[in-house]
């Protein structure tokens, strides 16, 4: 009996002790999956517009033993930083990434880098966001052996909750992309104790304290564009930059109907960062023609609504939009059901004035019954003033308009898709992003001397040969700093920005050659990749049109009116790669 009695007892301290560690090891999985999250947003602020991806590597005697994160489109995947840093101490360790990779271009880098390093296990926050390429990663993963756990789906509980919703804020401008057609949204303001934005006679500055400001700064750093109204610009005369000391500059929009607008304005010195004004179809135009002369990009609507401001925008790939503006633009933002999410700085100060304005203008509510309620608020005090922020509209669920994994197709040249008879690539996370210049694909090009050199992009590449046999030594120093830019967008922004501040340092053919110099950087990307040759011939019969609303030259434009120079250069090579081999011994690229 007291035999019985040990073994019973004694099993059911082994059940509870393997219930323990069951427990354990699964408070343990969520935490390293809050960590990836948390060292995924480490970019935010640095480069734009990018998903952000974390991983983390976990020694089944539980040591972190390698940790990395995407610092932009084009760079090393987080995997591959964390499976270097780990070395061979990932055999047999468990992944932690906060997002299913999403390989867009063709290559499964951070997978083989999972596999081949010998990691057993993955944990992923949540599945990719993006249709073409949810659940190709962890489908590959699980073919070739390696358990991969899905929170939410393989891994459930309350916490598990709380972890997938940090994964999900943490990517939230890159699941509105997925889930509508307008990037994420935050309204942001700062007003007095009795709810005033400015003084009666419009004066602003300052309503918060220095420390809310320098958030401020903060949150335009992690923002594509800032947004103000014609009103704010009048009243303000608003610079709109991040201030926080380096980092990622996002762009400045004004909305204006009228265009009455200052012809002096900080917004129009484009020394750090551009400016795009939108307007009303034929709007004072002589007005748009000296922005333009001043390098401001004027875009007209039909009308100006910010819904189909927001949808423009997302065309052009932003991900998050901060809302500067005042309380008449706001109104109109949270009535077109554009505004996700609000940041209101609340400062301890009375200013009084019956005509003084408010942080929303008319929104046609009567009853507080109406009122629009925020979720999952948060308080934070930041020097004197009170941060109080909260969402408008819930996080996308994106599990209803995402078919399963087994719907989802990989890309494969045969199958539908490349029969559309116009086919639009643009950003590096679409479906044919590999198309795009920014696509992480290095190529090899003789320089002046005919030596190969290696450059990360076409993009780099590109964006390079603005300079080439300048004699001014700052045009080799311009070269060099796009030549080891560590993205293709920090390549671009380089490049288009030292062209704009010292047009002296560009080459003087450069409108007479460029296209050339695409055509070759573009010839030696589709011939030295396979998969990328057999990608592009596969759309046969097809027309290629980068779809950039905005670039008249290389891109389609709006509503068909770009020159699509990019498309067309796919379209030649395609035609090239398709008639004749020979084409391959004219080749002035090496195979990398
Ligand atoms: N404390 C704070 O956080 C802030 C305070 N302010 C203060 O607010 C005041 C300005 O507020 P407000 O007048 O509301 O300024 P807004 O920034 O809201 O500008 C309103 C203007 O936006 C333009 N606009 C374009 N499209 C639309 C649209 N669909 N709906 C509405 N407006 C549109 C119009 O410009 P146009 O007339 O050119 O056609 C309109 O007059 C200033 O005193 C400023 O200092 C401003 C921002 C933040
Ligand atoms: N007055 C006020 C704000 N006003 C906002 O900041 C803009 C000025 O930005 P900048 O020129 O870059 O410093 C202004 O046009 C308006 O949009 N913001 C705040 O955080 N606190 C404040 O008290």
């Amino acid at each position: 009996m007291a035999l019985s009695f040990a073994v019973v007892a004694s099993s059911s301290s082994i059940m509870c002790k393997a219930i323990n560690a069951n427990n354990h090891s699964h408070l343990q999985d969520l935490s390293y999956i809050k960590r990836a999250a948390l060292i995924s947003d480490k970019s935010a602020g640095f480069t734009s517009p990018h998903p952000s991806f974390g991983c983390v590597i976990v020694t089944p005697s539980v040591e972190v033993v390698g940790e990395g994160y995407l610092y932009a489109q084009g760079t090393k995947p987080a995997e591959v930083l964390a499976v270097e840093a780990a070395g061979e101490r990932c055999r047999g360790a468990t992944a932690y990434v906060n997002m299913e990779p999403g390989d867009c271009h063709g290559d499964d880098t951070a997978v083989s880098a999972l596999v081949q390093a010998g990691i057993t296990r993955a944990v992923i926050g949540m599945r990719h966001p993006l249709q073409h390429l949810r659940g190709n990663a962890i489908r590959a993963l699980r073919s070739q052996g390696l358990q991969v756990d899905v929170l939410g789906e393989d891994m459930q509980s309350k916490l598990v909750e709380e972890a997938r919703k940090a994964c999900l804020l943490v990517n939230l401008p890159f699941v509105h992309r997925a889930a509508s057609r307008v990037p994420f949204s935050v309204l942001k303001y700062a007003m007095t104790l009795d709810g005033k934005i400015a003084a009666s006679s419009g004066h602003a500055a300052w309503i918060s304290s220095k420390l809310s400001r320098n958030r401020v700064f903060e949150l335009r750093g992690r923002s594509d564009a800032i947004i103000v109204g014609g009103n704010t610009v009048r009243r303000d005369n608003p610079r709109l930059t991040a201030r926080h000391g380096g980092g990622h500059m996002p762009i400045r929009i004004v909305l204006s109907q009228s265009l009455d607008l200052p012809e002096e304005a900080n917004l129009w010195d484009l020394s750090d960062v551009s400016t795009v004004v939108v307007t009303q179809r034929g709007a004072r135009r002589s007005f748009q023609r000296y922005l333009a002369s001043k390098g401001v990009e004027v875009v007209e609507f039909d009308i100006l609504n910010p819904r189909d401001v927001m949808e423009y925008f997302h065309d052009r790939g932003y991900l998050s939009i901060l809302w500067e503006c005042g309380g008449t633009l706001a109104a109109s933002a949270i009535s077109s059901g554009v505004i996700h999410k609000v940041f209101a700085f609340v400062a301890p100060k009375i200013i009084g004035g019956k005509n003084a304005p408010s942080p929303v203008g008319e929104l046609g509510m009567v009853e507080m019954s109406q009122a629009l309620d925020l979720i999952d608020v948060c308080f934070e005090q930041i020097g004197p003033d009170m941060l109080i922020s909260g969402f408008l509209q819930p996080i996308p669920d994106l599990t209803p308009t995402i078919p399963s994994e087994d719907e989802t197709f990989a890309i494969d040249p045969t199958v539908a898709p490349f029969e559309t008879s116009i086919i639009f690539f643009y950003k590096t996370w679409d479906l044919y992003g590999a198309f795009s210049n920014f696509s992480p694909h290095p190529i090899q090009m003789p320089d002046e001397d005919g030596n190969y050199v290696t450059w990360f992009s076409v993009e780099h590449y590109y964006q390079a040969n603005k300079f080439i046999g300048v004699s001014n030594p700052l045009a080799q120093d311009c070269i060099d700093k796009i030549k080891s830019a560590k993205s293709p967008e920090e390549a671009a922004r380089m490049g288009r920005l030292t062209q704009r501040r010292q047009p002296h340092l560009v080459r003087s053919d450069w409108e007479s050659v460029k296209i050339d110099v695409m055509y070759r950087a573009l010839k030696c990307k589709f011939s030295i990749y396979p998969h990328l040759n057999s990608m592009l011939l596969s759309t046969a019969g097809s027309v290629l049109v980068e779809a950039s609303p905005h670039d008249l030259f290389w891109g389609g434009g709006r509503d068909g009116e770009g020159l699509n120079y990019l498309g067309r250069l796919l379209m030649k090579l395609r035609s090239e790669f398709l008639g004749e081999s020979s084409a391959a011994s004219e080749n002035t690229c090496i195979a990398l």
